[in-house]
């Protein structure tokens, strides 16, 4: 794989940070997850392939284990906001001192500088601030985040993980490690280049809810069916416009034209009435045969047994049962290999990866008796 022989400490964070070491750990990497002592439970629901840790940070013997770790390590990802980790003598100069080579990625919702740097915040208002969220709902509607999908995803665990992999690849020139400020404000506004640039283009520069793709459009749209479910139509070029009229049994000739945008009202009216008229299993078969850019609107559960998806094996079930998405995209001689093991429990592996970064079990025993660690899960055989 890819990332063989990479190895990654993450220290537990809610939803971004975890995603970036998810995403490494599919693709090959060893990441170590860093718990908090005394918690019953990870809010991490993407450890997939991860070993956890319960390490207690505050503690300067703890602060003491991670710099231990990160000597021998490739990549540290911080999910803290800007000033947590220098306050535990952990920052960028304390290990970058002790390893030159580390890639210290600090995955933050403002940034290591600037006014907000050491505020909180959510994905709903990094995506605020990133010139977004206002684009996003219908007209006359109170703006609505796409769950937290664009910030905490997207601009956050997605471009972090890039970062990551490019510092990676400029190791291998230069042999030196360096800082990532990945910032998820900056991460979401340069995933969003296109409706920056688009404005130019007059496509998306009217109010929101009146432009092409954020439903002002009749052909990109969602249409309630007979059934209470719904299709998802994005016939923008005018032949897969003139196909999705032919597959609503429509005639052209009696409608306005397709960029008419003041007939666009008119005629998300006449496609409302029509679509409602069928079931959505109805609309698929007739859309399944024409090039329409038509899709049925499909739940997370249906989407993993959708026949396409299944042909290409896009989901996975794991030994607990749980489907999730395959690592995407495919690589073809180096594929990701994924773990099908459950996550791991908070400390389940302290005790294994200690060992494995040279800690004896004196120190372990000692360590464990001042509370700086927690050993949850089996003894690791010697
Ligand atoms: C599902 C919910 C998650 C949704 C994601 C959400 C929409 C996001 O946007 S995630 C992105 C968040 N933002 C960032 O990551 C930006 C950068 N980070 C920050 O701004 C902040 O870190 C912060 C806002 C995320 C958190 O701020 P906080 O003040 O708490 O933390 P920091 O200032 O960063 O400092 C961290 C301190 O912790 C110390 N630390 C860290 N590690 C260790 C360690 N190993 N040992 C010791 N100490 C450690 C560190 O030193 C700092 O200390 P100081 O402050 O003294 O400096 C879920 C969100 C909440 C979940 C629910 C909740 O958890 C309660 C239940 C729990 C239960 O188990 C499950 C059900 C819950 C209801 C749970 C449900 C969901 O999971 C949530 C709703």
């Amino acid at each position: 794989m890819v990332l063989s022989g990479i190895k990654i400490i993450e220290l537990a964070g809610l939803a971004p940070g975890p995603l970036c070491g998810m995403i490494l750990a599919d693709f090959g990497a060893k990441v170590v997850r860093v718990d908090r002592t005394r918690i019953m439970t990870t809010v991490d629901v993407q450890g997939r392939g991860k070993r956890s840790i319960a390490l207690d940070l505050k503690k300067p013997e703890g602060a003491e284990v991670l710099k231990k770790l990160c000597i021998q390590s490739d990549v540290l990802i911080e999910p803290f906001r800007k000033g947590v980790m220098e306050k535990l003598s952990l920052g960028p100069k304390d290990l970058l001192q002790q390893n030159s080579k580390l890639i210290y990625a600090r995955l933050t919702g403002f940034g290591q500088n600037g006014r907000h740097a050491s505020k909180a915040g959510h994905d709903i208002n990094f995506i605020s601030l990133a010139g977004l969220l206002s684009n996003f709902g219908r007209k006359g509607e109170n703006p609505c985040a796409p769950v937290n999908l664009l910030g905490d995803f997207a601009g956050g665990g997605l471009m972090c993980a890039m970062g990551i992999i490019l510092a990676l690849f400029e190791r291998t020139h230069s042999g030196k490690g360096q800082v990532i400020d990945a910032s998820m404000v900056e991460g979401a506004a340069y995933c969003s280049s296109w409706l920056w640039k688009s404005q130019k283009l007059s496509l998306m520069d009217k109010p929101r809810g009146e432009n092409i793709l954020d439903s002002g459009a009749p052909f990109y749209e969602t249409y309630k069916t007979s059934d209470g479910k719904y299709m998802a139509v994005g016939a923008l070029e005018p032949q897969f416009y003139d196909r999705l009229i032919e597959g609503l049994g429509l005639n052209s000739s009696e409608l306005p034209p397709q960029m008419s945008l003041s007939d666009w009202p008119e005629l998300k009216r006449i496609f409302t009435k029509i679509f409602a008229s069928k079931s959505q299993a109805v609309w698929c078969k007739i859309f399944d045969n024409i090039d329409a850019c038509v899709t049925p609107v499909l739940s997370l559960q249906e989407a993993s047994r959708y026949p396409h998806n299944q042909d290409r094996g896009s989901f996975i079930t794991d030994e607990d049962g749980q489907v999730s998405p395959r690592p995407a995209p495919h690589l073809s001689r180096t594929p990701a290999c994924v773990s099908l093991a459950r996550d791991p429990k908070v400390g389940e592996h302290t005790e294994a990866v200690l060992m494995e970064y040279g800690f004896t079990r004196e120190q372990i025993n000692a360590l464990q008796c001042a509370e700086v660690i927690e050993l949850n899960g089996p003894k690791a055989k010697l």
